[in-house]
């Protein structure tokens, strides 16, 4: 699992401490109803600390985390199951080698803007001051935030997320991807870059579902100036 720097990498306990966090506002905010979601920090080339499964992300303990290799491989055979998706998690860090931090939630504007936007492939946003929380700060900044197909079969999940990251489509100023009918995985290069990251695609997708003119085209096409 190469990476440009490992010297900047968080400490297991501090990495615990800032998913129990992150997940604890997450489920506040709605995102992970029941036990959905999963999140995962780098501590080393060869280790990523990732939840456990089936746990309710709005209540973890330093016990629902484990440490697995690149494969996604447990350390240690005692101790609770890695995430279901621990896969897709995975594969964003190998295709992704600067990423120390990966966080996946089930927003429901996610999964509605999903469903809407399949068949052109992405959301489009721009024409909002919140894009500048993904790192796009030109004034006329836009994102195309990807959809990649869902697919009940993990494996297959992680391989459809790896083509997706292995493409020529694949734009690297967006730090995430919506699943169609499922959710969103955000990274950065820090565990606050990924919240960060989390709650700026939050903010985008309910945006870009309630507002009827959320990007320029949708305001051409409606007669709004902007
Ligand atoms: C609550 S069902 C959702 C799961 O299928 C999955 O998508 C998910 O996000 C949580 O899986 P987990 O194995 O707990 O990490
Ligand atoms: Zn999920």
């Amino acid at each position: 699992m190469p990476q440009s720097s490992t010297a900047d990498l968080p400490s297991r306990d501090d990495a615990t401490a800032e998913m129990i966090a992150a997940a604890g506002d997450f489920y506040r905010f709605g995102w992970l109803h029941g036990t959905s979601g999963n999140l995962s920090v780098r501590l080393s080339e060869s280790e990523v600390l990732i939840t456990a499964s089936g746990k309710s992300k709005g209540a973890l303990t330093p016990d629902d985390f484990l440490i697995v290799d690149p494969q996604g491989k447990p350390a240690s055979k005692k101790g609770p199951r890695p995430s279901a998706e621990t896969g897709v998690h995975m594969a964003i860090y190998k295709a992704l080698p600067e990423v120390g931090a990966v966080y996946h939630v089930h927003h429901l504007h996610a999964a509605l803007c999903g469903k809407r936007d399949f068949k052109q492939g992405y959301t489009f946003v721009n024409d909002v001051e919140m894009i500048k929380g993904l790192g796009l700060w030109e004034p006329d900044a836009h994102a195309r935030i990807p959809l990649v197909e869902n697919h009940h079969d993990l494996d297959e999940l992680a391989r459809a997320v790896a083509a997706h990251l292995n493409s020529e489509d694949f734009d690297a100023t967006v730090p995430g991807v919506n699943l169609r009918n499922h959710g969103v995985y955000a990274w950065g290069k820090t565990p606050a870059d990924a919240r960060r990251h989390i709650e700026t695609f939050g903010y985008l997708f309910e945006y870009s579902w309630l507002c009827p003119m959320h990007d320029s085209e949708s305001q051409a096409v409606r007669g709004f100036a902007r």
